[in-house]
C-alpha cells in the first residue's frame, strides 16, 4: 500500500497535536484518522494471499498504523477480531463474518482478559451457558471480577466482539472457547440490552485505542454464535471436543508472531530519529581549538544507537522466518496435523519476549541519547516507547512466556537424556557442550551462545530434579526453579536470534552488491559481538573465553563502530520513514531540528497570549499579599 497515497489523504494528518488534546478529544481525532486511513487502505488480507504478500500487507499495516502516534481504535479488529474468524470459525462462519469484517461493516476486538484474569486462561470467568430449549448460550458475567477488562475499541468503538468465555452445558464446564457478540446496536451503537460498556480510563500509552471494559447479565445469543472450527455444541446440547484444547489459543500465537516484526518496526523508527538528531545535533569541544562534534562522533552515542539499528535488522530477519513457521504450522493444523505446533508455541514465547525486552530498552535509550528534546513529546520517543512497553504485558506477559518455552525446553533435554531424537530449533541441544577453545569469529560466538543455552537448560534441570528428590511436588519445584528457567528460556531465546539473524543474512548476502553486504555484515558482526559482551559472565562460565579474549572482543566492538559510523545516518536513511509516519521534531529528513521544535512549542495553547489568566486571578494578588 502506497504511503504517499495514506499520507496524501486531506485532514489525516493533525494540524492541532495530540498532546494537547482532551482524552476524549484524543480518541475522537484517532477514529476520524481511522475512518480516512480505512477509506484509502481497502487493503485486506486474502487467505490466497502468498505468505510474502501476506507478511508484507501485516508490515505495511503496522508500518502505516504507525501514523497513529498512540495506534487507533481499529487496531484489535485487523489484529486479532480478523485473525480469530479466520482460525476458529467454520467454513461458513467465516464466509459470513469475513466479508461483514473486510468491508467495515462491523467494527470488532477480542475480548478475553477479565478483571480478575489475564494470563490464567483457564481461570476465566465469564459464563456461556447452553440452552437446548432455545438453542442459545447465555452469557453472564457473574462477579465482577468477570467483567472482560482491557480489550481495544471496546469502550465505544467496536460493535461486535469475540468474547473467550467459559462454556458450561448441562451444569458441567468444557473449558474456555470463542464466541461472536454484537454488543452494540448496529444503527444507535447502544450497547444491547443486558451489556454493560465503558471505557477502562487514561494509560502510559494506548490512549486512542479505546480499551474497554463489558460486562454480560444473562445476555442470550444463538447457537451459531460459537466459534466452531475447533470445538462444537450440538442443538441438543452434546459437546464434541476439539483434537487439541490449545486451538483455541491459535489467535494469540498469531499475534505473538506480528509483535515480532512491530518491535522491529518500533525500534527503526526510534533509531531514526535519534540517530537523525544525533548527525545535527553538536556539543561540547573535546578539542579546544576545533568547532563543536556532532555527538553522533562520540562513541559512547553509537554504542547507544548502532545496536538499535542491528537489533530491528535481526528482528525482522526473525520475524520473518517466524512468520514461514507460524504459516506452515497453520497450514497443517488444517489438514489435522498438530506435532509441530509445540515447538511453534516455545518459539513466538522466546522470540515476542526477547524482541520486546530489547526493543522497549533500546527505545528508551534512543530517548535518553537525545537529552532534554528527547525528553518532548514532540520528539516523539517517549509514545514509541510507551507503545512499546505495551507489548511485554499484552498477548502474554514475558515471564509467563518465558516459563511455557522452559516448559517445553525441559521436556526435550529430559527425552534427550532417555534418548528421544531432537528436533527443528531445538536439534542444537544435543550438541557437545563444552567448549575447548574460544572461538571468537561469528559462528564461534553464536556457538557458544548455544553452549550457554545447552548448560542452562541442563544445570535447570537437574536443579529441578533434585527438589523434586528432595520430596518437594513437581509444582512446588518449578516455581523454586523459575528464575533460572527463565534465564534458560532467555539463553535459548537468544541463541535463535543470533543464529537466524547470521543465517537469514548469509541467505541474502549472494543477491547484495559488495559495498551494501559489507554494511550489513558489519551489523550482523556488532550483533554477535555486542551480545557476547553483554553476555560475558555467561561466556566466561560456560565458553572458555579467557580476558584476552574479552579484550580482543572490546576491541573489535570499538572498531566496528568506527566502521559503521560512516554509513550510520544513511542505514536509518534506509528505513525509509516518511517525515509524517515518523512524526517526530528531532527525526525529520532535512534535520530542521531546532526549527521544528520552536513551531511546534508555539502550537502549545499557552502560547496563544502573552499572559495567562491566571496571573490576575491568582498570582497578583498572591504577589501582593491579597489572596
Ligand atoms: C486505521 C489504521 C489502523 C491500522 C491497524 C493495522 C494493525 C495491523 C497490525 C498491527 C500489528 C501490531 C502488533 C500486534 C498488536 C496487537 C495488539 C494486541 C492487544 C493485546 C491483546 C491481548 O493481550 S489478548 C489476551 C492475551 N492473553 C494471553 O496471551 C494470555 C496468556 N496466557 C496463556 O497463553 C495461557 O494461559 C498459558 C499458555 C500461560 C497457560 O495456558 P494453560 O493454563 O491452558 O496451559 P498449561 O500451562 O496448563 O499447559 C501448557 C501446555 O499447553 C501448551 N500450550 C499453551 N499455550 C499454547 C498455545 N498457544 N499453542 C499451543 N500449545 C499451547 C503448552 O505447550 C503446554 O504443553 P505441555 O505439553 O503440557 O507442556
Ligand atoms: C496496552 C494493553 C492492551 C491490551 N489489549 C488487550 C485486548 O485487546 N484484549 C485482551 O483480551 N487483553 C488485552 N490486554 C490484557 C493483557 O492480555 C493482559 O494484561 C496480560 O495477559 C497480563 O494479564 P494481567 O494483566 O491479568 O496480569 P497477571 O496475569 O495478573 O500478571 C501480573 C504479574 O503476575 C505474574 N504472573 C502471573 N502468572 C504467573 C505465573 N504463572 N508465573 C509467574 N508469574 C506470573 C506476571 O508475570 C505479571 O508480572 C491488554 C493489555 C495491555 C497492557
Amino acid at each position: 500500500m502506497d504511503e504517499q497515497k495514506v499520507l496524501s489523504i486531506k485532514g489525516l494528518l493533525d494540524d492541532t497535536p495530540e498532546e494537547y488534546l482532551s482524552h476524549k478529544e484524543k480518541y475522537e481525532n484517532s477514529i476520524r484518522k481511522s475512518v480516512l486511513f480505512y477509506k484509502t487502505l481497502h487493503s485486506t488480507e486474502d487467505e490466497n494471499m502468498s505468505v510474502d504478500e501476506k507478511t508484507k500487507l501485516n508490515f505495511r499495516n503496522i508500518v502505516t498504523s504507525a501514523i497513529f502516534k498512540d495506534n487507533s481504535p481499529f487496531m484489535l479488529h485487523n489484529s486479532m477480531f480478523i485473525p480469530t474468524i479466520m482460525g476458529q470459525g467454520t467454513d461458513e462462519q467465516r464466509e459470513y463474518w469475513m466479508k461483514r469484517a473486510k468491508n467495515m461493516e462491523i467494527i470488532g476486538t477480542y475480548a478475553q482478559t477479565e478483571l480478575g484474569h489475564g494470563t490464567f486462561i483457564r481461570g476465566l470467568e465469564t459464563q456461556a451457558t447452553y440452552d437446548p430449549d432455545t438453542e442459545e448460550f447465555v452469557l453472564h458475567s457473574p462477579v465482577l471480577s468477570s467483567y472482560k477488562w482491557w480489550p481495544g475499541g471496546l469502550a465505544h468503538t467496536a460493535n461486535y466482539c469475540i468474547v473467550m468465555a467459559r462454556l458450561y452445558i448441562k451444569g458441567k464446564s468444557h473449558g474456555i472457547h470463542p464466541f461472536m457478540v454484537q454488543i452494540r446496536d448496529e444503527e444507535t451503537h447502544m450497547p444491547l440490552p443486558g451489556i454493560k460498556l465503558g471505557e477502562i480510563g487514561a494509560k502510559l500509552g494506548f490512549n486512542t485505542v479505546n480499551n474497554g471494559f463489558l460486562g454480560f447479565e444473562n445476555h442470550r445469543i444463538s447457537r451459531d454464535r460459537m466459534l466452531m472450527k475447533n470445538a462444537q455444541v450440538l442443538k441438543d446440547g452434546t459437546f464434541v471436543a476439539g483434537s487439541n484444547s490449545k486451538l483455541t489459543y491459535g489467535t494469540m500465537v498469531y499475534v505473538r508472531v506480528l509483535i515480532v516484526s512491530n518491535m522491529a518496526n518500533m525500534l527503526a523508527k526510534a533509531v531514526t530519529i535519534a540517530l537523525r538528531y544525533s548527525a545535527i545535533r553538536r556539543q561540547s569541544q573535546p578539542k579546544p581549538d576545533e568547532p563543536e562534534p556532532q555527538i553522533l562522533d562520540y562513541v559512547t552515542q553509537q554504542h547507544k544507537l548502532f545496536i538499535a539499528i542491528a537489533s530491528s535488522h535481526a528482528f525482522y530477519m526473525n520475524a520473518m522466518w517466524l512468520w514461514e513457521i507460524y504459516y506452515s504450522v497453520s497450514l497443517q493444523l488444517a489438514s489435522g496435523k498438530l506435532d509441530n505446533l509445540p515447538e511453534l508455541h516455545a518459539l513466538a514465547c522466546c522470540l515476542k519476549p526477547l524482541s520486546t525486552i530489547d526493543a522497549t530498552a533500546m527505545i528508551e535509550k534512543c530517548r535518553l541519547a537525545c537529552g532534554g528534546h528527547g525528553y518532548m513529546l514532540s520528539a516523539n520517543l517517549a509514545q514509541t516507547y510507551g507503545l512499546a512497553t505495551a507489548a511485554y504485558t499484552y498477548e502474554g506477559e514475558n515471564t509467563v512466556l518465558l516459563l511455557q518455552a522452559a516448559r517445553s525446553l525441559v521436556k526435550a533435554w529430559v527425552g534427550h537424556v532417555k534418548g528421544r531424537p531432537l528436533k527443528g530449533t531445538m536439534a542444537y541441544l544435543a550438541g557437545d557442550s563444552t567448549v575447548k577453545a574460544w572461538d571468537g569469529s561469528i559462528d564461534g560466538i553464536i556457538q557458544s551462545f548455544k553452549v550457554v543455552a545447552i548448560r542452562k537448560i541442563s544445570s535447570v534441570v537437574k536443579i529441578l530434579q533434585d527438589y523434586e528428590k528432595s520430596g518437594l511436588s513437581p509444582e512446588d519445584a518449578w516455581n523454586k526453579a523459575s528464575v533460572f528457567l527463565t534465564a534458560a528460556s532467555e539463553a535459548h531465546g537468544r541463541a535463535v536470534l543470533l543464529s537466524v539473524y547470521k543465517s537469514e543474512m548469509d541467505k541474502r548476502a549472494a543477491v547484495l552488491s559488495p559495498p551494501l553486504r559489507k554494511v550489513l555484515l558489519q551489523l550482523v558482526d556488532l550483533y554477535v559481538t555486542y551480545w557476547a559482551l553483554e553476555k560475558v559472565g555467561d561466556m566466561l562460565l560456560y565458553a572458555s573465553i579467557t580476558d584476552k579474549d574479552v579484550d580482543e572482543l572490546q576491541r573489535r566492538y570499538i572498531e566496528l563502530l568506527a566502521a559503521i559510523r560512516p554509513n550510520a545516518v544513511g542505514l536509518v536513511d534506509a528505513f525509509d520513514f516518511r517525515d509524517e509516519i515518523l512524526n517526530s521534531t528531532l527525526g525529520a529528513y532535512d534535520g530542521r531540528a531546532y526549527e521544528r521544535l520552536m513551531e511546534e512549542a508555539m502550537k502549545s495553547p499557552l502560547n496563544a497570549e502573552p499572559v495567562n489568566q491566571t496571573f490576575h486571578k491568582y498570582l497578583k494578588p498572591f504577589m501582593r499579599g491579597k489572596l
